[in-house]
């Protein structure tokens, strides 16, 4: 959403639009520069009925707390209320206009008021009144900025409609809590709203624990039906394990609900067990998502099929207590399972294995059961993902990555979604990794999609389920995308290689490239590929967009490879910038491996001098064949039917097809060229070179007696016709030429099999016997197994490619 967008939706109908809740935690308000950044979020990802949730100002409920024992210990707590009271001011005073700025400051003046006399009279029973004005001021500012610069907003006391049992059961009421949010809900205006507070059922201000503004969120998601709910943090997402712990951790792109409860339950930072309770009926998605870089894709969780249920991540706890007791038998530890729900247990030894925060709760309960209990100090390591209690593979695993570790002997959950190994000492960061690398070393997820269902992306749709069988690089690759011209068919959970033809035919629909590209910005794969079969260049101008993006190209086309040196050059500093990978095998000589022998070369230290043959198949195959027996049109007809010429062959006639190509060897040779420095003669009479590709059809046999003619003044020199491409470097100067020429017929150039192309490289190393590659240079198998060759060549590459994961406050 733009500003613009926001504003125009101020006056439509609420309820019309699907309710979204997103909640700011308190580092992304702590400052001026964060509220801005939140601002800006507000305005592109919110409509003006949603709610948005906030967290106090960073920073503030800590000094609220302290203030609280500072005055519990009857010790002074004018500095500190000074203090709180001018950074509060501040940060009004830099957001607001001046009337605006004064009206809020009194607001604050009268609360610091009532703040000062409940900390010098009876801060015991106003300690939550007095932590709850930390999202009060911090809603009530937004709200002002909101109101001052963008829509209209209100900020609303969550204590006025979350009503909760009490502060220790926090099980919400929500029918009262529905209607009492229906009074206070404002039309044509964004809810602003407190997190971490609500009132009990006496009315008391209560508040909601730890995380507690992200349950406050998804109570409001409940309360209103609302389809998803964002948490803007200070992290982009949920990754596979403690990313400072674990540099090889990759980010979990979606979480199926019963994972994400499990991370939760066994002590994830970013996902408290309590946020995901009131989504359990719902179809609610919970976003995670960095508000520091908002355009970056963080995690989703919610209902999803095969490919999030396949991701693992590895968890792990130091501050965990086994608890044991000699009168400990099954029935008593039934009933405290029950209770206390522990992070796992094991029947037969009568053990349990509990947070360290419960041990108090956990020692009176049994004390007035089963007497002295024991409690010792140990940690966990567990493996989480779907079901992965029940999977042998992953147990097998597990247990392999800690055959060398001193464990005790529990190896169980409590959850179906977890596997969980009791250390008698602390798991160190060395376990983590080792443990974390065993469980996800295979599992980099990579998408394809193909665009370009033509001739050659056919076939190599039809290569491509035995290339995902027999090639292990690709064990992790998922075709998700398929694009013709006007239709797209993606689905993240894969589409079936064996049926995706027929599929396409079946469900693609009608797509735009905005559409496209706000798909791919959000995908939920490791690595992203896209394979351009098509030769628009309108598709080639989406690289740029794809390498913003990260994402990795497999090019047949040509027009990008091939564009001017501007451009050209940007795309390649584009790509190397965010780490794509842009292969291009195929846009010379189909198959043959001419591009890598290049690159060869250069690795090798020798510098290519120049490059001649024939590089078009199409051209190859046509004067091949071409002896006059028959008329040429007729020749180039056959060699569009067999799939051998460019869908408009003017592309091959023209020489353009063949002096982009001699630009692409070019350019991989080192040099710096444009098509323009290629001299190129075209085969297409001028007459003919405007129609469309229907019409040249229809007129093609006035190529006929240009061609007859031709061919004569070739033979009575003894020669034939060939089109041939060559650059040199002579003296320092580039000299590159396309073109028809009377070729000597013992020539190596004159004795090719139809559709053949041939390259000569000279260069220091092969200089007097020049290196030669000759072979099909076009062609429905070589090709499409040309492109299959780049797709292995880019899955090697990423396989062994590290993700930077951006931590705020380490390497940001
Ligand atoms: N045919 C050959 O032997 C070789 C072809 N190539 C290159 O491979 C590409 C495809 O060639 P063919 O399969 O023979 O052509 P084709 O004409 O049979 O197929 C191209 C397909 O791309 C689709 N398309 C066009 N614009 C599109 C867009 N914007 N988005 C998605 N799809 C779009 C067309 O509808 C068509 O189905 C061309 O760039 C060609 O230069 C490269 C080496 C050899
Ligand atoms: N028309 C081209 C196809 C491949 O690039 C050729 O004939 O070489």
């Amino acid at each position: 959403m733009t500003i613009e967008n926001l504003i125009k939706h101020s006056n439509a109908k609420p309820g019309k639009l699907a309710v979204n809740v997103h909640k700011f935690g308190g580092s992304s308000l702590a400052t001026s520069e964060c509220i801005e950044r939140v601002i800006d979020i507000i305005c592109r990802h919110c409509q003006i009925n949603d709610i948005v949730v906030v967290s106090a100002n960073g920073g503030v409920t800590d000094q609220l707390f302290t203030l609280c024992q500072l005055a519990k210990d009857d010790l002074s707590v004018e500095e500190p209320l000074e203090s709180l009271q001018f950074q509060l001011q501040g940060l009004i005073a830099q957001l607001l206009n001046e009337q605006n700025s004064a009206y809020l400051t009194q607001q604050l003046h009268d609360d610091f008021q009532l703040l000062s006399s409940w900390l010098a009279t009876d801060v015991k029973s106003h300690r939550n009144d007095i932590l709850a004005f930390g999202e009060i001021w911090s809603a009530r500012l937004l709200s002002a900025v909101l109101n001052e610069r963008i829509c209209p907003s209100h900020a609303v006391d969550a204590r006025d409609f979350i009503q909760i049992q009490s502060e220790q059961n926090t099980a919400v009421n929500y029918d009262i809590s529905r209607n009492q949010f229906e009074q206070i809900k404002q039309a044509h205006q964004l809810t602003i709203a407190t997190g971490y507070i609500a009132r009990d059922l006496e009315g008391r201000s209560c508040t909601l624990g730890r995380n507690g503004s992200d349950y406050s969120a998804t109570i409001m998601a409940a309360l209103t039906g609302a389809a998803n709910v964002t948490l803007w943090t200070d992290v982009d997402g949920i990754y596979s394990a403690d990313p400072r712990i674990v540099p090889a951790a990759r980010k979990l792109h979606r979480l199926p609900n019963g994972v994400a409860r499990e991370l939760g339950r066994l002590g994830n930072p970013v996902l408290h067990v309590n946020t995901l309770k009131p989504l359990d009926e719902h179809a609610t998605h919970l976003h995670v998502a960095s508000s520091f870089d908002s355009e970056t894709s963080g995690t989703e969780i919610g209902k999803f099929g095969f490919l999030a249920k396949q991701e693992l991540s590895v968890t792990y706890s130091n501050d965990v207590l086994l608890v044991s007791s000699e009168q400990l038998n099954s029935m008593t530890l039934s009933e405290a399972t029950e209770r206390f729900s522990p992070i796992c247990f094991d029947e037969r030894n009568a053990l349990m294995v509990i947070k360290q925060e419960q041990q108090k709760t956990v020692s009176q309960w049994f004390a007035s059961k089963v007497g002295e209990v024991t409690f010792k100090p140990v940690a966990i390591i567990a493996a989480v993902g779907h079901k992965v209690a029940s999977r042998g593979d992953v147990k097998a695993r597990f247990k392999r990555a800690l055959e060398n570790t001193k464990t005790l002997d529990i190896v169980s959950s409590t959850s179906e979604h977890s596997i969980i190994s009791v250390l008698p000492d602390t798991c160190s960061p060395e376990l983590t990794n080792l443990v974390h690398h065993e469980m996800t070393k295979d599992a980099k997820h990579i998408g394809v999609i193909v665009a370009g269902l033509g001739n050659i992306g056919e076939r190599f749709l039809e290569i491509l389920p035995a290339q995902i069988k027999n090639q292990s690089v690709l064990e992790n690759v998922h075709l998700v995308g398929l694009l013709s011209s006007q239709k797209a068919l993606i689905n993240t959970d894969g589409i079936n290689p064996k049926h995706a033809l027929v599929q396409f035919e079946k469900q693609a629909k009608d797509y735009d490239e905005e559409q496209l590209l706000t798909w791919l910005k959000s995908h939920p794969y490791d690595e992203l590929i896209v394979i351009d079969i098509t030769p628009s260049e309108r598709f080639s101008l989406l690289y740029r967009e794809f390498f913003k993006e990260g994402i990795h190209v497999i090019g047949a086309n040509k027009w990008a490879a091939s564009s001017s040196t501007e451009y050209f050059n940007g795309l390649t500093a584009l790509a190397a910038q965010n780490g794509s990978v842009w292969l291009g095998n195929t846009t010379v000589g189909a198959g043959l491996p001419v591009n890598f022998a290049i690159n060869d070369l250069r690795r090798s230290g020798d510098e290519i001098g120049a490059i001649s043959g024939i590089f078009s198949g199409t051209l190859s195959w046509l004067f091949e064949q071409y002896d006059g027996s028959q008329p040429f049109s007729k020749l180039l007809l056959s060699a569009l039917e067999q799939g051998l010429a460019e869908p408009d062959p003017r592309e091959d006639l023209s020489g353009r097809d063949v002096q982009r190509k001699l630009l692409i060897l070019a350019r991989l040779a080192g040099f710096t060229l444009s098509l323009e420095d290629i001299e190129c003669q075209s085969l297409v009479p001028e007459n003919l070179s405007h129609l469309s590709t229907q019409e040249f059809l229809a007129q093609a046999d006035e190529l006929d007696q240009p061609f007859a003619e031709e061919l004569e003044r070739a033979k009575e020199q003894n020669n034939c016709l060939r089109y041939i491409a060559k650059f040199t470097i002579e003296d320092g100067k580039l000299n590159a030429k396309v073109g028809l020429a009377f070729v000597d017929l013992e020539d190596a150039f004159a004795n090719l099999n139809p559709c053949d192309n041939i390259f000569k490289v000279e260069s220091q190393w092969y200089q007097t016997n020049p290196l030669i590659i000759q072979g099909p240079g076009a062609g429905r198998d070589v090709t499409a197994g040309g492109i299959h060759s780049d797709l292995v060549a880019i899955c090697e590459q990423l396989s062994t490619k590290q993700h930077q994961v951006k931590i705020k406050g380490i390497n940001e």
